[in-house]
């Protein structure tokens, strides 16, 4: 989760110069919030609301993992892509675990170049390191290619609540 701790779940992983890595409390100022605007509707956070919401999750330790990607070569720090995995406890299977993926956005200029893929594929292990029995997640119809090529199958049907 949103954490720097070193007993936390290691999920760092470079390739080229791009790095993957859990979200720290610095990305408020390298565009984070914004990213997730171009998902839903997501205003701005003071630097304060930012950290109050961090710690908070931060509390869930490696139930709640916010990944991110950043270019370690670019002059400014800006954070490219996004994506999350919350792990729910259940009594059901044993006091099984599954994983639930949220959250998944791919800055405009960085997508089509497999940066989705490496995201989505890294909180899946996670999920299986943490020994969850499936992950899961929803997503529109347009995006059913995409998460088939991260491993998803279709399963079941979305069902909401909106308040
Ligand atoms: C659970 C959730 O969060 S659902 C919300 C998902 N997020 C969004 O819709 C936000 C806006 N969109 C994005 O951020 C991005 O376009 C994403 C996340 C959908 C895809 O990220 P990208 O980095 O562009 O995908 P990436 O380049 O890794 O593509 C991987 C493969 O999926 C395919 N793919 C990517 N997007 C799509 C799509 N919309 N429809 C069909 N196939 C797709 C690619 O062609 C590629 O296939 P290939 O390996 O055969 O070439």
């Amino acid at each position: 989760m949103a954490s720097t701790s070193p007993e936390s779940a290691a999920a760092t992983e470079t390739d080229g110069s791009i790095q993957i890595r859990r979200l720290e409390l610095a990305d408020h100022e390298r565009g984070f919030v914004s990213l997730l605007s171009q998902l839903s509707s997501c205003p701005d956070l003071t630097a304060s609301e930012f950290a109050a919401r961090f710690t908070e999750l931060a509390a869930h330790g490696d139930d709640h993992v916010i990944l991110v990607a950043e270019d370690s070569s670019a002059q400014e720090r800006r954070i490219l892509a996004t994506g999350c995995l919350f792990v729910e406890r259940k009594f059901l299977r044993g006091g099984g675990k599954v994983g639930h993926v949220e959250d998944v956005v791919i800055d405009a200029t960085a997508r089509g170049k497999g940066l989705g893929l490496r995201v989505v594929r890294r909180l899946v292990e996670i999920a299986r390191e943490a020994g969850c029995y499936k992950v899961i997640l929803d997503c529109t119809p347009e995006l059913r290619a995409y998460y088939a090529k991260c491993g998803f199958v279709e399963k079941g049907v979305q069902m909401a609540v909106y308040f």
